[in-house]
């Protein structure tokens, strides 16, 4: 199999459908939930928290087999049942009317997999062994989540800030670059890493009036 290309999808307001209820059924579903897609999950029987999720509203739980027209207008397709035959078909469709499809149990025919995650806020560390051990992906990231710490998420969140800023001031592409340069670098990051906020934000502070002159 070709290496996978690795990408970042925007699910926001987008139709996912998770076909059965089980265990890993109630992982996909936990993951997708963050990032404001419309969730449908079809299965006779589902598991004690995705008939909670349900009941607060924040996914739509259809409590039987599923049908083929449940995929009508579908972007995302987990096909996550124990009937591999129903998965293999559902990623038939899926193919013929292009649909994104993971199959849990197939990862031939998969058009994507899930990664393991490390999140600080819109900072994201994506693992993939592309299938081959599922749990190295999540051992590194269980490594990984020692090594960033959160200060890391805060401080993109505020260098997203000052490129708004930078892009708004200063029309030289060089320029802009010369800035980001000053704020994303070494020191930065060791101060970060000690907790020094404070320092951290005088820093910015400095440059952002720099840009007011
Ligand atoms: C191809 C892929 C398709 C997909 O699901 O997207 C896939 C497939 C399969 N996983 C299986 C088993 C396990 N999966 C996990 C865990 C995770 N699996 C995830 C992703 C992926 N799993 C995709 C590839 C990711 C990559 O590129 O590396 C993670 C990262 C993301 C998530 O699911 O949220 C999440 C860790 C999240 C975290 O903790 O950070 C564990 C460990 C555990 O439970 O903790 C086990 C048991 C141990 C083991 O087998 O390694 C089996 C059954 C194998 C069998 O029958 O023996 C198949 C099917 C097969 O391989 O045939
Ligand atoms: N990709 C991954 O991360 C992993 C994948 N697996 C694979 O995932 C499969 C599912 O595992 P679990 O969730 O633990 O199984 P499970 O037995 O807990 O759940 C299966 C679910 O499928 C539903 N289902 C069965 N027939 C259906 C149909 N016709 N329509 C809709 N829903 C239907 C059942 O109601 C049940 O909710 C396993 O067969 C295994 O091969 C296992 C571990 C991890």
């Amino acid at each position: 199999m070709a290496h996978l290309f690795p990408a970042f999808i925007n699910l926001e307001g987008k139709n996912c459908l998770i076909i059965g209820g089980g265990k890993v059924a109630e992982r996909k579903v936990a993951n997708l939930l963050a990032y404001g897609t419309n969730i449908k999950v079809v299965s006779p029987k589902v598991t004690e928290n995705i008939k909670e999720w349900g009941e607060k509203g924040l996914i739509t739980v259809n409590l039987r087999a599923f049908d083929d027209r449940d995929l009508d207008g579908i972007f995302m397709v987990f096909a996550a049942t124990n009937d591999s035959d129903l998965n293999r078909r559902v990623a038939r469709i899926c193919r013929m009317k292009g649909i994104l499809l993971n199959a849990v149990d197939d990862p031939v025919n998969c058009d994507f997999y899930v990664p393991s995650v490390v999140r600080r806020d819109s900072l994201v560390v994506a693992i993939s062994t592309e299938g081959k051990s599922p749990l190295f992906a999540r051992k590194m990231r269980e490594e990984l989540e020692g090594l960033i710490p959160e200060a890391y998420g805060w401080y993109v969140d505020l260098l997203g800030e000052v490129r708004e800023k930078a892009k708004a001031k200063i029309n030289d592409i060089n320029e802009r670059e010369a800035l980001f340069h000053k704020l994303v670098n070494d020191e930065i990051l060791g101060l970060l890493r000690k907790g020094e906020w404070e320092k951290v934000k005088e820093r910015v502070e400095e440059c952002i009036s720099s840009l007011q002159d």
